[in-house]
C-alpha cells in the first residue's frame, strides 16, 4: 500500500514526464528489484562497451581469418559460369536438401520433361478422349527451389564451401542512379584456390553434358543478352534442304569452326568470321535449319532484330562486341529494317537524314553504315558464325551481302514433289516406327498401307500429286499435315479440298 502512495502521478507537461518516467524505473529498480541504479547503469554501459569491441573484434578477426584461411571466387551473374554453377547446386546439393534456406519458384516455362513429369502422375486415370485440363497438370507441376541471397555452406568432396548470392552497385553512365548487378561469391575453407577450382570445373561439366542435346536462345535485351530458351536441339535430318545445299553448308561450318582455322585466319590476317544468308519465301525453313545447325556444332543462337523498339546503333554494335567466341548470331528479317543507300529511288520516301557514309538512317535510327560496323567493325566479335535471313534478297544493298560479310548465300524456295514427298514421311516417320513396334501393327499398316517401304513412298507420293509445285509452304503443308498426324491415310484424302481453298486464299491475299 505504501509503495503504490509512493508511485509518481501522471506528468502535465513533457519535462514532467520525463521525470516521472525515470522516478517509476528508479523506484521499481530500488524498491522491486532491490537493485541500485547506479550499479544497473554502469554495468549495461559496460556491456554495450564489450558488444561494439566484440563486434569489431569479429569482424577484424573474420576478416584477418577470411584472408588466411579461405580462398574465394567472384561470378558475375551474367557469365555462364554463373549458370553453370547454380544449375549444378540446384540439382546436386538442393536435391539432397543439404541446403535449409531456399527460394521457392513455380514452374512458369515448362520443359519437355516437366510436363511428361506432370501428364505421367494423372496418366493413370485418364481416358484416352478425355480433355486435357492443363490447371490440373499444373497442379502436378514440380516446384524449383534456389537458392537465395543469403549465405549457404555445404560440404563437397571433403572441403567446405560457402557461396552467397548478392548484388553490386555498378555505376552508369548518364544515371545517378546506379545498376545493381548480380554477383555469386564461393568460398572454401583453406588457403588453396584448387577445390574452387575444381568445383567450377566440375558444375561445367555437369552443366554442358546435361545440356547437350539442348540450345540456348539469347536474345538483345538492351545492352546486355538474356537467355530467353532451352530446347531441344533440332535434328539437322528434319529440314528439308537440297541434300547439295544442306552438305556443302555443313562442311563450311565444320571447317570454320575447326580449331586449326582460327590460327590460319590470323596468319593471313583476316578478320575470323563467317556470314551466312538464308533467303527465300515466309515459312521455308529458315529459321528451322539455323536452329539445327546450332544443335548439330553444339552453339547457342544469339537473336536481334533490327526492328526490336530499343535496338539503336550503339546498341547493336555493343550487342555483336559481347557475344562469345562460338555461337551463332541470328539477324532476322534484315531486309525489313530498311537498309538502303541514298541513290535507290524507294528510299526518298522512308529516309530521315543522311548518316554521312552514303547510306540513311531510318526512321528507327539505325544506318546501313553502323550495321556494317556492328558486323565487322573492330569491336565486332570474332569466331562467331552470322546468319542473316531475308524474304527479299532483292532488296539488300551490295555492301551488307558483299563475301567476307556473306560467303554463303542459301536459297529456300517453295517446295517441289520432293520436298513434298520428304516432308510427309518426316511427319509419319514416328508413327511408322511405333506401329512396327506394336501388337496391332500389321492390320492397323495394311489399312493405311504403310506396311512397308512402298506402301510409305506411294502415301507420300499420292500426298504430293495432290499439291502443286512451287505454290505452298512447306509451313502450310506442315500446318495440314498435323491436323491428321494419327492418319496419313486421310491426309491423302483431304488434301486436293484443301490446296483449293489454299490457294483461293493466297490469291486473295495477293489481290489486296
Ligand atoms: N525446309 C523445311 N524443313 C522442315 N521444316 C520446315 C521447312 N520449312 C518450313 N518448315 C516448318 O515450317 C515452320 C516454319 O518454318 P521456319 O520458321 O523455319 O520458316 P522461315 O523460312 O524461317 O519463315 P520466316 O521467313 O517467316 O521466318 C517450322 O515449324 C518448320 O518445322
Amino acid at each position: 500500500m505504501t509503495s503504490s502512495l509512493n508511485a509518481p502521478h501522471l506528468a502535465q507537461n513533457p519535462f514532467q514526464s520525463l521525470r516521472s518516467g525515470y522516478n517509476l524505473t528508479v523506484y521499481m529498480l530500488k524498491d522491486i528489484l532491490g537493485l541500485d541504479p547506479a550499479i544497473v547503469i554502469n554495468i549495461s554501459i559496460f556491456l554495450a562497451a564489450i558488444s561494439t569491441v566484440g563486434r569489431y573484434v569479429t569482424a577484424y578477426l573474420y576478416h584477418y581469418l577470411k584472408m588466411i584461411c579461405l580462398s574465394s571466387v567472384r561470378i558475375d551473374e551474367d557469365d555462364a559460369l554463373y549458370r553453370y554453377f547454380m544449375k549444378w547446386i540446384n540439382d546436386n546439393h538442393l536435391s539432397k536438401k543439404s541446403l535449409r534456406s531456399v527460394k521457392a519458384n513455380s514452374v512458369k516455362k515448362q520443359t519437355i520433361d516437366d510436363e511428361e513429369e506432370a501428364f505421367a502422375s494423372i496418366e493413370k486415370g485418364f481416358e484416352k478422349d478425355e480433355l486435357i485440363s492443363y490447371r490440373t497438370m499444373m497442379g502436378r507441376n514440380p516446384i524449383r527451389f534456389a537458392p537465395h541471397e543469403e549465405s549457404h555452406v555445404f560440404y563437397h568432396k571433403r572441403n567446405i564451401f560457402r557461396f552467397q548470392h548478392g548484388y553490386k552497385a555498378m555505376p552508369m553512365l548518364r544515371s545517378p542512379i546506379p545498376q545493381l548487378k548480380g554477383e555469386l561469391t564461393i568460398e572454401c575453407l583453406g588457403r588453396s584456390l584448387a577445390p574452387v577450382k575444381t568445383l567450377l570445373e566440375e558444375a561445367q561439366t555437369y552443366y554442358l553434358e546435361k545440356t547437350i542435346a539442348t540450345t540456348q536462345v539469347f536474345r538483345g535485351n538492351g545492352h546486355h543478352w538474356g537467355i530467353i530458351n532451352s530446347r531441344p536441339s533440332r535434328d539437322i535430318n528434319t529440314v528439308i534442304l537440297e541434300k547439295t545445299k544442306k552438305q556443302m553448308l555443313l562442311a563450311d561450318i565444320n571447317e570454320y569452326l575447326h580449331p586449326c582455322t582460327r590460327r590460319w585466319y590470323a596468319n593471313h590476317g583476316i578478320p575470323y568470321r563467317r556470314g551466312y544468308l538464308f533467303s527465300g519465301p515466309p515459312g521455308c525453313g529458315k529459321t528451322s535449319l539455323t536452329a539445327a545447325l546450332a544443335g548439330v556444332f553444339g552453339i547457342d543462337i544469339y537473336v536481334l532484330s533490327l526492328l526490336d523498339p530499343f535496338m539503336n546503333e550503339q546498341v547493336l554494335i555493343r550487342l555483336f562486341s559481347s557475344v562469345p567466341s562460338r555461337c551463332l548470331v541470328l539477324l532476322e528479317d534484315i531486309d525489313a529494317a530498311g537498309l538502303k543507300r541514298n541513290d535507290d529511288p524507294k528510299l526518298k520516301k522512308d529516309a530521315v537524314a543522311d548518316d554521312g557514309m552514303g547510306g540513311v538512317k531510318p526512321a528507327r535510327g539505325i544506318s546501313l553504315s553502323g550495321v556494317l560496323n556492328a558486323i565487322d567493325g573492330v569491336s565486332s566479335a570474332e569466331g562467331r558464325i552470322l546468319v542473316m535471313t531475308t524474304n527479299r534478297p532483292e532488296d539488300l544493298d551490295k555492301a551488307l551481302i558483299r563475301p567476307g560479310r556473306v560467303d554463303m548465300h542459301v536459297v529456300f524456295g517453295l517446295p517441289g514433289r520432293e520436298e513434298m514427298v520428304e516432308m510427309f514421311e518426316s511427319m509419319y516417320r514416328d508413327l511408322v516406327e511405333s506401329l512396327e513396334m506394336g501388337k496391332e501393327a500389321t492390320a492397323v499398316m495394311a489399312h493405311l498401307n504403310l506396311k512397308d517401304g512402298k506402301g510409305k513412298d506411294k502415301n507420300g507420293k499420292q500426298f504430293a500429286d495432290g499439291i502443286p509445285a512451287g505454290k505452298i509452304s512447306l509451313a502450310a503443308i506442315q500446318g495440314f499435315i498435323l491436323r491428321y498426324k494419327h492418319d496419313p491415310r486421310l491426309a491423302v484424302e483431304e488434301v486436293e479440298g484443301w490446296v483449293e481453298e489454299t490457294l483461293r486464299e493466297l490469291e486473295s491475299l495477293d489481290a489486296k
